[in-house]
């Protein structure tokens, strides 16, 4: 057997310019800037610019920048009817997925894949998943959808539309936090589903109807959602230790903890925890606070495996108000930018992704 990498574990592919992972020093920096001074300082609006310009937006960018994704901010007929096609019961992945892959269809400058057209259609992109993902969080209440405000940044427009009125700002700059450390993580398995995409010279919204479907799965961004239910199933910190010795036992993966890269620890988790701490108090919630320190501590003690950003963001995203279903279309709406970014990077220096593959089968043999 040649030396064959399962999972391409420690392969290194490509090069990209738009994030560095460094598992030795625990620190991610976007386009240089360390994760949480951008978390710090920052909007989830400008951190998309830096993303896909590689700076940051001066006044006049931003105040453009803001001026378009306001424009764009309006769920699009299209994507509503496909919505409203679906059962409501269907899970919000498949529908968010659904009504990427339907916007894309509509969209007159598809198969247009210049630069320009291209970072236009990530724009528009970025602009319409909140009116998506809010749309499927009151069709699961069966409540009416909510038009955008355009006096609102990003995070409040988002959670406006979602919930009909504005939450305490503490929320909204929670949420936004949370929004910046999704935005991108170098070649996880979404973004690299988004380059294969890409490397076959299929559009931007093809790339990105796949990233979803990869992002979907609970070994990647569908751990968010599993780690509230894993809080569901526990309920009380006492009972934590034993719940998690009878999980290890069956040889359970614990949602939330452990990463392909870092092995000691997610850079983005600090910052995530101290957003998280502060809707542990707006929300007078200290039992959850327990709760989640009670799981982290005996996951260390038992196997020493840390916690990675889904484990904070799961109960954030649950009391901001968001049903459990929602947590990983919420990542999709975060992550939209860093797949976008990887997109166009992808586009501008191509080369086919395709890999090769040791023949383990029958040796050659003819029908009789
Ligand atoms: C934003 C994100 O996408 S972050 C990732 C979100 N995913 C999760 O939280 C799912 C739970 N975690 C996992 O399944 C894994 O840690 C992964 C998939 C994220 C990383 O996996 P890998 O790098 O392939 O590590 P691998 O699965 O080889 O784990 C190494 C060892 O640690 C164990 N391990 C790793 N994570 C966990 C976990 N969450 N629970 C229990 N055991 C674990 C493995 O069982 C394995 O043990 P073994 O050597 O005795 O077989
Ligand atoms: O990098 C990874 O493998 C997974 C991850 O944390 C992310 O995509 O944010």
């Amino acid at each position: 057997m040649s030396d064959i990498k399962k999972g391409l574990a420690g392969v290194i592919v490509d090069v990209t310019a738009i994030s560095k992972v460094n598992p030795e020093t625990n620190s991610l920096l976007y386009r240089g800037y360390p994760v949480q001074e951008l978390a710090a300082n920052c909007t989830f609006e400008e951190v998309a610019y830096l993303l896909w310009h590689g700076e940051l937006p001066t006044p006049v960018q931003l105040e453009e920048f803001q001026a378009f994704e306001r424009a764009h901010r309006a769920l699009s007929p299209v994507a509503k009817h496909a919505i409203d096609l679906l059962p409501v019961e269907a899970h919000p992945m498949d529908v968010v997925r659904t009504a990427v892959s339907a916007y894309g269809a509509a969209d007159p400058t598809v198969a247009d894949a210049s630069p320009e057209a291209q970072l236009d259609q990530a724009k528009r992109l970025f602009a319409q998943l909140p009116a998506i993902v809010a749309y499927i969080q009151r069709r699961l209440r069966d409540e009416e959808l909510v038009e955008p405000r355009d006096d609102l940044g990003y995070s409040a427009n988002f959670l406006h539309m979602t919930f009909g009125e504005v939450p305490e700002l503490v929320v909204v700059n929670a949420f936004d936090v949370s929004m910046i450390l999704y935005a991108e993580h170098s070649f996880n398995a979404s973004t690299f589903t988004a380059r294969v995409v890409t490397s076959t010279l299929a559009d931007l919204y093809s790339a990105v109807t796949a990233a979803i479907g990869a992002l979907k799965g609970p070994l990647h961004g569908g751990a968010n959602e599993a780690v509230m239910h894993t809080f569901d199933e526990i309920v009380f910190a006492d009972r934590a230790e034993g719940w998690l010795d009878e999980a290890l036992a069956a040889k359970r993966k614990i949602m939330g903890f452990g990463h392909r890269v870092y092995k000691n620890g997610d850079s983005r988790v600090p910052t995530m925890k101290a957003a998280l701490d502060t809707l542990l108090v707006e929300f007078d919630r200290p039992d959850l606070g327990e709760l989640y320190e009670a799981l982290e501590k005996a996951m260390d003690d038992r196997k020493g495996i840390k916690p990675n950003l889904d484990y904070p963001s799961g109960p954030a995203y649950h009391l901001i108000g968001f049903d459990t279903e929602l947590f990983t279309p919420l990542f999709v709406a975060a992550r939209v930018t860093g797949w976008t970014a990887h997109i166009r990077e992808q586009a501008a220096a191509n080369a086919l992704i395709r890999p090769l593959s040791e023949y383990v089968g029958p040796e050659e043999r003819h029908l009789d």
